[in-house]
């Protein structure tokens, strides 16, 4: 059995669970629950602290684990990411109070508050800085308020936390973070089961980013329309019974469905459609 490492809590659980069950696995039905096995696909589930699942796959007790990338990073575990899920986007940024400091330059001496002390120690050797760095759980923004330090760095999303604190960014992001998979590094790559995990969850991604579209256009028109909808490989092109016309099918970004239509329509292309693709092996 694979045994997988699912967040238990906060912004990644949901969107993990709810991805995993989008790739045919089971889920657990109570909250509490803290092992799920699921027979039928052959994985255990183990519902763990966000930031521990790092420490427990690098253990090799695990397989595999879904978690942060800014969460690995901290942990300084033995762990390496191997596919990025698309969900919990953030950034990780330095914030003060206006007029505090305009550089992470400026930070020396200071002390700054966060609850990522391995990337912030990490980024402060790598820049030169002599800053002390104080550990809080959570409710960082509230720090310089309450007089625990100067600077704090943590998870910025859209930034409203901070604009609430009264805070504005320091520099460029720390880091960039999402949801990944991780496994031990070095563990072995081929591993069927860990292989065909990743082809389910990368199954999803594409059916949440891709749309299958339909339409029939001219033979005349075909290269310019397949240059508007070449495919993941190529598109397929089928005779229609009206002789001069042909049907096409390509996966489209679903991002892009609505110009790709557009676009179609003024080449003369008609009976333009989209359906939705619910999962994929590609
Ligand atoms: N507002 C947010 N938007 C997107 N990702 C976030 C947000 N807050 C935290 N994350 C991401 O979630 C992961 C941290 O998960 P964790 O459960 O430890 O904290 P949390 O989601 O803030 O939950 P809580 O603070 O309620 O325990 C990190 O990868 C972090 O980048
Ligand atoms: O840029 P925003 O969209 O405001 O999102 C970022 C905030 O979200 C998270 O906090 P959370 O609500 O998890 O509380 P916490 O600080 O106690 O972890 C994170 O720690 C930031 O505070
Ligand atoms: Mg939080």
């Amino acid at each position: 059995m694979l045994r997988i490492a699912v967040p238990n809590k906060g912004s990644l659980s949901g969107p993990a669970s709810a991805m995993l069950h989008e790739a045919g696995y089971q889920m657990r039905k109570e909250s509490k629950e803290l092992v799920l096995v699921d027979p039928d696909n052959e994985v255990e589930f183990f519902y763990l602290r966000p930031r521990d699942i790092a420490i427990y796959v690098s253990s090799g007790r695990l397989d595999i684990g879904i978690t942060g990338r800014d969460l690995l990073l901290d942990s300084e575990a033995d762990a390496e990411e191997i596919l990025a899920l698309g969900f919990a986007r953030s950034t990780f940024r330095y914030a003060t109070k206006p007029g505090t400091a305009k550089g992470v330059g400026d930070f020396d001496g200071m002390t700054i508050a966060t609850s990522y002390e391995g990337i912030v120690a990490q980024h402060l050797k790598d820049s030169g800085v002599n800053a002390s760095v104080v550990h809080l759980d959570g409710a960082v923004e509230t720090a310089i308020e309450l007089g625990v330090a100067h600077v704090i760095a943590d998870v910025v999303e859209t930034g409203t936390s901070l604009r609430n604190a009264g805070l504005e960014v320091i520099g460029e992001p720390i880091m960039k973070s999402e949801a990944v998979v991780i496994r031990r590094a070095g563990a072995d790559a081929e591993e069927p089961k860990v292989q065909q995990f990743l082809r389910r969850l990368q199954g999803v991604l594409v059916a949440r980013t891709y749309v299958m579209m339909d339409y029939d256009c001219r033979a005349e028109h075909l290269e310019r329309a397949v240059a508007l909808t070449p495919g993941l490989e190529s598109p397929t092109i089928s005779p229609l019974h009206n002789e001069g016309w042909v049907a096409v099918r390509a996966m489209v970004p679903a991002k892009e469905a609505q110009r790709i239509m557009d676009d179609l329509y003024e080449l003369g292309a008609r009976a333009i459609l989209t359906t939705a693709i619910h999962a994929c092996r590609l």
